[in-house]
C-alpha cells in the first residue's frame, strides 16, 4: 500500500467554510425543482501537523449549506487528531467510524445533511492522499493494487451482490491493460456531454446561441431540463433537435417533476424528439417506479439515468438489480466519498451498467473526471455508451480546474482531486461575510441572511 510515513501527518485542522455563488441571478444551473440555485459548497480544508493539506467539498443550492457545515463541524471529532498514514493504512476502517458513528448514525444513516457532510471530509481526506503521493487521484486509484483499492470500500450490505473477493478478481482481471489505457487517456482524454445549453431559466434565444456555441466545440450529446410545462417542453426541445440535427444525442432531465404514471405519458409526448435518456423522471429513493418508467418506455428507445441525489450504495444496488436505472449517475459531492463511489461502479459494472457521471454543481466535473478515468483504466476498461457531464460554471475558481477540449476531458496532471479554490474565493464568496455579498447585499441585489445564516462565523 503506498500510505505515506506517519511523520508530521496528524492531522491538526479541519476548517469548514460555507460558499455560495449567485448564480440563480442569470438562471444558470435551474431546473423544474431548483429553480433559483446558488451554486454552493461546504468547502472543506485539512491540514496536518508538517502543513500539508487536503480540500474536499460537497454541492448545495444555497440555503441549507450552513447545515451542512455544522454537522461537519460535530464531525471534525473523527477526524482531528488521527494520523493520515493510518487512515489511509484502514481507510475501509476509517470509512466505518466516520458513517457508523453509534450517536450520529441515528440522522442518517449513511444519508441526508451527514452523508454530504461524510462526503465532504473524504473528499479532502482522498485529495490529501493524491497530493502526498505526488499524483492525480485517477492516477493513485490506477496504482493501487485491486487488494489495497478494495481495502478502501466497506462490503457491508451489497455482498449480496459484489463481494471484496469477486472485486479484486475482476480489478486483476483487468491489469494486464491497465497502461496501455492510461496512455489513452492522457492522449485523448474522455468523452463529455453538456448541459449548459439547457438549463430551465434560460429563454429560447439564449438556448439557440449555447447550442451554437457547443456544437461549435465539437459537442456531440446535450442535455435539457424538462418538467414544468409540457408544451414549452416540446418547442424547446423539438428546438435543440433542429439545432443539432438527427445524428446527434438529445438527453432530458426532469429533477423528479413527476410521478411515475405522469413521467411515461409525459415522456411519451417527447419521444418523437429521440431523447437517448430521461434523468431524475420521478422521487430518487422509488425504486420500483424507475423499473416500471424503464419497463414502458423501453420500446421507445428511451433510457432511464438516475443517481444524483441516489442515497447511498444500498439504493444504488437495488436500483441497478431492479432495471430501474440504464445509465447511472455517480455524483462525487453526495454519498461517502470515493470509498462509497467504487463500491457503486463494481455493482454497475457486474450489472452491466453503464457509469455516466453527474457533474451539475461546484467542484463536480473537476471531481468526477477522475473517477470515470480510473474506471476506463481499472475497471470497465470501456467508454462505450459512457459520458461525463460538462456544465461550465465556476471552474474559474480551481487551481486546477478541469480542461475539456473537442467535447473530451484531458486527464488531470496535477497532484490531488482538483478541489482546491483559488485564494480569492473565499475572501469574495464565503457566505455571508465575503466581499461579493457583502456588495450584493448593500446593493439590494440579495436580501441579508437571516437569523440561522448569520450565525455561521
Ligand atoms: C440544481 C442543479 O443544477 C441540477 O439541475 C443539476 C442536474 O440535475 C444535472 O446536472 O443533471
Ligand atoms: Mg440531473
Amino acid at each position: 500500500m503506498p500510505v505515506p510515513d506517519r511523520k508530521g501527518l496528524n492531522i491538526v485542522s479541519l476548517d469548514v467554510k460555507d460558499v455560495r455563488f449567485p448564480t440563480s441571478l442569470g438562471g444558470h444551473g435551474s431546473d423544474a425543482l431548483h429553480t433559483d440555485p446558488n451554486y454552493s459548497c461546504a468547502y472543506v480544508t485539512i491540514t496536518t501537523e508538517s502543513g500539508r493539506q487536503g480540500f474536499g467539498l460537497t454541492f448545495t443550492c444555497g440555503r441549507g449549506t450552513e447545515v451542512i457545515v455544522f454537522c461537519i463541524r460535530t464531525m471534525k471529532r473523527f477526524v482531528l487528531n488521527k494520523n493520515a498514514a493510518d487512515i489511509f493504512a484502514d481507510f475501509g476502517g476509517f470509512w466505518r467510524t466516520l458513517t457508523n458513528d453509534s450517536q450520529m448514525r441515528w440522522i442518517g444513516p449513511e444519508k441526508g445533511v451527514a452523508h454530504l457532510a461524510v462526503a465532504a471530509i473524504l473528499n479532502a481526506l482522498w485529495d490529501l492522499w493524491a497530493r502526498l503521493e505526488n499524483k492525480p487521484l485517477w492516477r493513485l486509484l490506477v496504482d493501487l493494487e485491486p487488494e489495497e483499492l478494495v481495502s478502501t470500500i466497506d462490503f457491508r450490505y451489497i455482498t449480496d451482490v459484489v463481494t471484496k473477493e469477486e472485486a479484486i478478481q475482476m480489478l486483476k482481471s483487468k491489469r494486464a491493460g491497465v497502461q496501455e489505457r492510461v496512455k489513452i487517456l492522457e492522449q485523448k482524454g474522455y468523452p463529455a456531454y453538456t448541459t449548459q445549453v439547457g438549463w430551465l431559466g434560460y429563454s429560447d434565444e439564449v438556448l439557440a446561441s449555447l447550442c451554437a456555441k457547443y456544437l461549435a466545440l465539437s459537442f456531440t450529446h446535450f442535455k435539457v431540463k424538462v418538467g414544468l410545462n409540457l408544451q414549452d417542453d416540446l418547442r424547446r426541445c423539438s428546438a435543440v433537435r433542429k439545432y443539432i440535427g438527427d445524428d446527434k444525442f438529445l438527453m432530458v432531465d426532469a429533477n423528479q417533476a413527476w410521478s411515475v404514471d405522469e413521467a411515461i405519458k409525459w415522456m411519451k409526448a417527447l419521444a418523437p424528439l429521440k431523447p437517448m435518456w430521461i434523468e431524475e423522471p420521478t422521487s430518487p429513493d422509488d425504486v420500483l417506479g424507475h423499473a416500471t418508467i424503464s419497463k414502458a418506455l423501453k420500446p421507445y428507445g428511451i433510457g432511464v439515468a438516475t443517481g444524483e441525489m441516489c442515497a447511498n450504495r444500498v439504493m444504488f444496488k437495488q436500483f441497478l438489480q431492479s432495471g430501474g436505472v440504464q445509465y447511472c449517475q455517480i455524483d462525487s459531492a453526495r454519498i461517502g466519498g470515493v470509498n462509497e463511489i467504487l463500491a457503486v461502479y463494481l455493482m454497475a459494472w457486474k450489472l452491466n451498467v453503464s457509469v455516466c457521471p453527474h457533474a451539475g454543481g461546484v467542484g463536480l466535473c473537476e471531481m468526477v473526471q477522475h473517477l470515470q478515468m480510473w474506471d476506463f483504466a481499472s475497471l470497465s476498461g470501456t467508454m462505450e455508451g459512457r459520458l461525463v457531464e460538462y456544465v461550465d460554471q465556476q471552474h474559474e475558481h480551481f487551481v486546477d480546474p478541469c480542461v475539456v477540449e473537442n467535447a473530451r476531458y484531458m486527464a488531470p496532471k496535477m497532484p490531488g482531486y482538483s478541489t482546491e479554490f483559488i485564494p480569492g474565493t473565499l475572501e469574495k464568496f464565503a457566505y455571508p461575510r465575503g466581499s461579493e455579498w457583502q456588495r450584493m447585499f448593500n446593493e439590494g441585489i440579495f436580501p441579508l441572511p437571516d437569523e440561522a445564516e448569520l450565525v455561521n462565523p
